[in-house]
């Protein structure tokens, strides 16, 4: 069946009136790929009705950032989403989500300025501002975020709590290529040779993870070490930051337990992020 297609508020309420029993949400920016798949899949399974939202955010795009030449693939997108089962695609228009320069907006706070928010200043409160706009109006159950933008979900996580929104938050795996890229919207600007530099990303991930039980400067060591090399590569990786971090917060982990390692750089023009989950053991 192909999903509904609304585009203004109007629309969607009507939309969401209709429908009866539980509503699972993905907010997407579109150019569609497995990894969205894969969320639309578990909300598939999660609710009786599943909605997508494909917009490209204005709001949480820093000035120089790639805003203007985002991927935007809607045909494809709705023929994705036709396939993982979706029912209700909303698709707004900028004016449809900002029909006058918003005022009041959302700021993430001390959290949304280290790591990713370092590195893209201001990002997180347009994120946020945009994710609870859409969470307004949508009104799910239930709305899935990927892991692969850990910093992002955990700080939607922290939303939903400090500002008790009315709904549940599940994250989904981060899908990978066969040869560990990160799936991202963002891998089609790559050329061949930069995507065989951006491979370092996951594989220092990978190397660290392989030396989680030694600890944490064992971790960072190890996927330094892969970074270092591609850093020198041609093209080069330019890194942004490679940390471990504490999951729900993103304050540095320097003993054991559960950790995120984050790593984030850009590869030409193309800024690309990943991370994973590990459990530390302590330092000897
Ligand atoms: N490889 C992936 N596996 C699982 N979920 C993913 C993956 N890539 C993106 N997502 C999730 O899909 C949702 C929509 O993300 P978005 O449309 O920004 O795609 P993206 O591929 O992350 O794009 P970008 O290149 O901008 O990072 C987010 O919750 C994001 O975490
Ligand atoms: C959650 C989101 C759709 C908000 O614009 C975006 O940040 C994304 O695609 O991850
Ligand atoms: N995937 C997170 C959205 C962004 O990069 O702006």
């Amino acid at each position: 069946m192909k999903p509904v297609i609304v585009r203004t508020r109007e629309e969607l309420a009507e939309a969401r009136a209709r429908v009866e029993g539980t509503l699972a949400f993905v907010p997407t920016m579109g150019a569609l790929h497995e990894g969205h798949m894969s969320l639309m899949r578990q909300a598939r399974r999660s609710a009786g009705t599943v909605a997508v939202s494909i917009f490209v955010n204005p709001l949480q795009f820093g000035p120089g950032e790639d805003f203007d030449r985002y991927p935007r693939t809607f045909d494809a997108d709705v023929e994705a989403c036709a396939g993982a089962g979706v029912d209700l695609i909303f698709a707004p228009t900028r004016d449809v989500m900002y029909p006058d320069e918003p005022q009041v907006t959302l700021k993430a706070g001390p959290m949304g300025e280290v790591v990713e928010g370092a590195a893209r200043p201001g990002h997180f409160d347009g994120m946020l501002t945009v994710v609870l706009k859409l969470l307004n109006l949508v009104r799910p159950d239930v709305a899935i975020f990927g892991e692969k933008d850990a910093q992002q979900l955990a700080m939607i996580r922290r939303m939903v709590a400090d500002l008790n929104v009315p709904v549940r938050v599940a994250g989904g795996p981060t899908v990978r290529e066969p040869d560990g890229l990160a799936l991202s919207s963002r891998n089609r600007y790559l050329s061949p040779a930069e995507r065989g530099t951006a491979l370092a990303l996951s594989r220092a991930l990978r190397a660290g993870a392989d030396a989680a039980a030694e600890g944490p400067d064992a971790v960072l060591g190890a996927a330094g070490a892969v970074l270092d090399k591609a850093a020198a590569a041609d093209p080069p990786l330019v890194l942004d930051y490679l940390v471990l971090v504490d999951p729900a917060t993103f304050a540095p982990v320097t003993s054991g337990g559960p950790a995120v390692l984050a790593v984030a750089g850009r590869v030409g023009a193309t800024h690309l992020i990943d991370n994973v989950h590990l459990q530390l053991g302590k330092e000897h």
